[in-house]
């Protein structure tokens, strides 16, 4: 059987629109999206399918690729319960500009934005979103629908645990650990291990 390039999206906004140009650039087609409603705004001149919740989206998708395009975690981790109960067609996306090494390894409905890097021997979830030009160096863990924003650095052998969210431009210094569901502010500097759950900011980093 041979192995569709067409893709449905779930979630029509920003993140969309990264996304949807990252995979045009790859050849792909992009058939439409569900959403809640029907987007205002349709740069790209998307078919509505209507929203997952009230269709019956596997008729609809078949045999096609499915994508999460939505940049809350929370909200992509639901998606992905929903492609893999209903066997739905799960990809990574990679942008064609990403730099990703051939010993990395990645779990489907992963994001790899543009002027990505992906070093050796890292180990990326399900649903992770590694936006824009963001660093993932040698040997790091990211758990599953985590998102590392914009210019992000994760030193080498950083643990990031599940749906956590790293902020545009943060560095985590390497051989650290960061426990599951936390937040870190844009351009702040972890430089211990963060254990208990919270937004954390400041290059001095202190809890709000
Ligand atoms: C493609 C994309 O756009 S992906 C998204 C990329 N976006 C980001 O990375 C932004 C990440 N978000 C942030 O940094 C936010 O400011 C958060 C989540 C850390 C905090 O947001 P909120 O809870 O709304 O905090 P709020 O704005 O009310 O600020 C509370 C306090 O924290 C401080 N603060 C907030 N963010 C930061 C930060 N990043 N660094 C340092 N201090 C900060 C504020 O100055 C304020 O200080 P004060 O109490 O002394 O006045």
């Amino acid at each position: 059987m041979s192995v569709s390039n067409s893709v449905f999206l779930f979630g029509y906004s920003g993140h969309a629109y990264v996304i949807i140009e990252s995979l045009l650039d790859a050849g792909y087609q992009v058939k439409g999206y569900f959403d809640f409603k029907a987007a205002e705004n349709n740069p790209y001149g998307l078919d509505y399918f209507g929203y997952e919740k009230e269709v019956d989206v596997k008729s609809i998708v078949g045999n096609n690729l499915v994508f999460p395009s939505i940049g809350d975690n929370s909200i992509r981790k639901n998606l992905i319960g929903l492609f893999e109960k209903l066997h739905l067609n799960q990809f990574v996306a990679v942008d064609s500009s990403a730099n990703v090494s051939r010993t990395a390894l990645i779990n489907p409905s992963t994001y790899i934005g543009k002027n990505v890097i992906v070093n050796g021997q890292t180990k990326i979830g399900k649903g992770v979103i590694l936006n824009s030009g963001c660093i993932i160096e040698h040997e790091c863990q990211v758990s599953n629908f985590v998102h590392v924003a914009p210019g992000a650095v994760l030193c080498g052998n950083v643990s990031v645990g599940e749906e956590c969210f790293v902020g545009a431009n943060s560095v985590v210094k390497q051989n650290l650990m960061i426990s599951s569901e936390n937040v870190i502010g844009a351009g702040s500097v972890v430089i211990s291990h963060i254990l208990e759950k919270g937004v954390w900011v400041g290059s001095k980093l202190r809890k709000l």
